[in-house]
């Protein structure tokens, strides 16, 4: 184990979000757009035609604390733009609150306390001059159990982010968001044709990839999942998976699981956490997940991605 942050370096982080901030103007249309697939908003959004919109988040020397509870020790972790990363590794090791702190979601807690800096494409989004509600722009979330707004429609759940953003849009480009989301999320062609329905209505699977609809419309660069298949059936597991792999072509994503081979199945990259008794959890080794799979470097991750213990 590394030698623990002096207090000093720590920071009590807020727990109440900043204010949201006013709508960003409307950005033009890209030229020489194709009107056949559906654009992910009127700007240069995250199509693939916009490379620069990939972006690299990278985690340095994260320590985190519930409390006076250390539950991470100078976590680094460099997640490549426009890759799959899977976060693997027993219960409790500290893989959820390693993804809650990528997009500042940890300091919702109270007693949560962190040191270390999130680099998104080279810039740190804990920097004092930087807004929380950008963090949470450019970092969407989705998570295990699909949480769509039950009494919503399909349709204002998918637009629901920009309305808490405050982003105002004309009626067509709004038609086009949803549908280019929900084409991107795999779920139009099950539900073109009831928009206005409730989302809640809609199977477990189709929930989740409804979330992960809400969640591209404020076209983030990069999306997290924290075992967003744990509550879903093989089929929409499947449809889940596909529809990742689909977008990993336009944001990059760091995902958590317990399911080896989905890790395995999606991934490029890898990182396997462990907490030892007692102590906060670390990444033993990360890298390739071909490699870490076939021929792990630590007798541990063997260990365990081979179903030995976890
Ligand atoms: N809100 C919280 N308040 C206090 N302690 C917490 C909180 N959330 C998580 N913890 C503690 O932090 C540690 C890491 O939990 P975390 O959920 O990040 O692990 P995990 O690897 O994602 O586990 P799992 O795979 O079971 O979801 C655990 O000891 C957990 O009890």
């Amino acid at each position: 184990m590394s030698t623990p942050h002096a207090d000093a370096e720590t920071a009590t982080i807020p727990a109440v979000p900043a204010p949201l901030p006013p709508p960003p103007p409307p950005a033009p249309p890209a030229a020489g757009a194709s009107t056949d697939v559906p654009r992910l908003g009127p700007a240069t959004s995250v199509d693939p035609g916009a490379p620069d919109r990939l972006a690299e988040i990278e985690a340095r020397d994260i320590t985190a604390w519930f409390g006076d509870h250390k539950v991470l020790d100078r976590v680094s972790l460099t997640m490549a733009a426009g890759g799959i990363t899977a976060l693997i590794g027993p219960s409790g090791c500290g893989k959820s609150t390693f993804l809650r702190i990528l997009n500042r979601m940890h300091e919702l807690v109270p007693s949560a306390k962190l040191a270390g800096e999130v680099l998104l494409d080279g810039e740190d989004i804990y920097d004092p001059g930087k807004r929380l509600i950008d963090a949470r722009r450019s970092i969407g979330m989705v998570f295990q159990k699909p949480n769509p707004f039950p009494a919503m429609s399909i349709r204002e759940n998918v637009l629901a982010g920009l309305k808490l953003t405050g982003t105002r849009m004309r009626r067509t480009d709004k038609d086009a968001l949803v549908e280019a989301c929900l084409v991107k999320g795999g779920l139009w062609n099950e539900v073109k044709d009831r928009l206005d329905a409730p989302g809640g209505g809609l199977s477990g699977g189709q929930q989740q990839r409804l979330c992960i609809a809400r969640s591209l419309a404020i076209r983030p660069r990069v999306l997290l999942m924290d075992e967003p298949c744990s509550a879903l059936d093989p089929t929409s597991t499947r449809v889940i998976e596909e529809t990742m792999l689909e977008l990993a072509q336009e944001v990059t994503i760091v995902i958590v699981t317990h399911n080896m081979q989905q890790a395995a199945r999606v991934s490029d990259q890898c990182a396997f956490f462990l907490a030892s008794q007692g102590q906060p959890g670390v990444i033993v080794e990360h890298g390739d997940t071909t490699a870490m799979f076939q021929s792990p470097q630590d007798s541990r991750t063997c260990d365990y991605v081979n179903g030995r213990f976890g």
